[in-house]
């Protein structure tokens, strides 16, 4: 996953294969990744039962167990809906326990999910109390195969999304994906070379790429219609915005952690089996 290339620079390899069923996934494209899916309190993407079942921890940050509880039934219209609510249990619910309702509270109680009050902390957010229990829990893990995807962390509340976005950088030594139903985001750290390799089939091609956390006086890029050469990037300057990926294979260099943007297109294989 992490290899090693030029001057002793690492490379990290992306690839989001996750929202690939396992069957269409080539062995030399499958990066080996395990995967937790953290689901917060935001409508759940379409493909939110493929994340579903990629994941080994499914975690539901508060309110984001309304929205399995409500939303994953939606997904199966023709499907007995008290059928697929027990199929979709989360193994753990964690956050300040404000929004949950208590009908979905007690149900999936009684169903085995581990459910964790965190109301005395109320200087964190659920996303980033969710993400600092999966630290714990995979601290056995190599870090750099395991990677969390987040649904639901863009749209609504500016203050929320602004509070998901700094969760990249607090936890910047762990793979995190923010998704929604039009576009994915990670961060890129500084400490690496990146490759992204595009899933054209689900992915694209808009994209962007830009620091928020600070300056970068020089990013070089690949694979882009605008490639950056050199280039310095800020806000109150030039940000990469309304790009587009132009090969397979993105690589991006640059002394600033950036976030990467990419749009997601809505093949037939992300709707459903259940
Ligand atoms: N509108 C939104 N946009 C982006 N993320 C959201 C939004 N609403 C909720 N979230 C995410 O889902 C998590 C759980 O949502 P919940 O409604 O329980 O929020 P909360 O922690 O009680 O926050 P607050 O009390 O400020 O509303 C939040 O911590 C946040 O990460
Ligand atoms: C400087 C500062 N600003 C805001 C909050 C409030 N806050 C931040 S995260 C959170 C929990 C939301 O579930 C709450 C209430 C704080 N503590 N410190």
């Amino acid at each position: 996953m992490v290899s090693r290339l030029v001057q002793n620079t690492k490379v990290m390899k992306h690839a989001a294969t996750f929202l690939l069923p396992s069957s269409a996934v080539s062995a030399t494209n499958r990066l080996a990744q395990t995967y937790a899916l953290v689901v917060l309190n935001q409508q759940i993407p379409k493909f939110t039962p493929l994340l579903w079942s990629h994941a080994k921890l499914r975690i539901c940050a508060d309110g984001g167990a309304n929205r399995i509880f409500d939303g994953v039934p939606k997904l199966f219209p023709d499907q007995n809906q008290l059928n697929i609510q027990h199929r979709y249990v989360p193994n753990v619910i964690k956050g300040d326990m404000d929004s949950i309702r208590p009908e979905v509270h007690q149900f999936y109680a009684e169903l085995g999910s581990e459910i964790i009050d965190n109301s005395e902390n109320q200087d964190t957010n659920d996303l980033h109390k969710c993400i600092s229990f999966i630290r714990e829990q995979t601290s056995a893990f190599d870090h750099s195969n395991f990677c969390t995807l987040v649904t639901g962390a863009l749209g609504g509340r500016f203050d929320h999304e602004a509070a998901n976005l700094n969760a990249l950088y607090v936890f910047s030594d762990m793979r995190i994906v923010l998704l929604s139903d039009d576009c994915q985001i990670r961060l890129l750290p500084k400490t690496h070379q990146h490759e992204i390799h595009i899933q054209s089939t689900i992915e694209g091609p808009h994209c962007g790429l830009f620091p928020i956390g600070g300056p970068s006086v020089s990013t070089t890029t690949t694979g882009l219609t605008w490639d950056l050469c050199n280039s310095e990037m800020k806000f109150g300057s030039m940000i990469s915005t309304s790009n587009k990926v132009r090969e397979e294979k993105v690589t991006v260099c640059s002394d600033a952690d950036l976030l990467w943007t990419i749009s997601l297109k809505t093949p037939i294989h992300m709707g459903l089996t259940c």
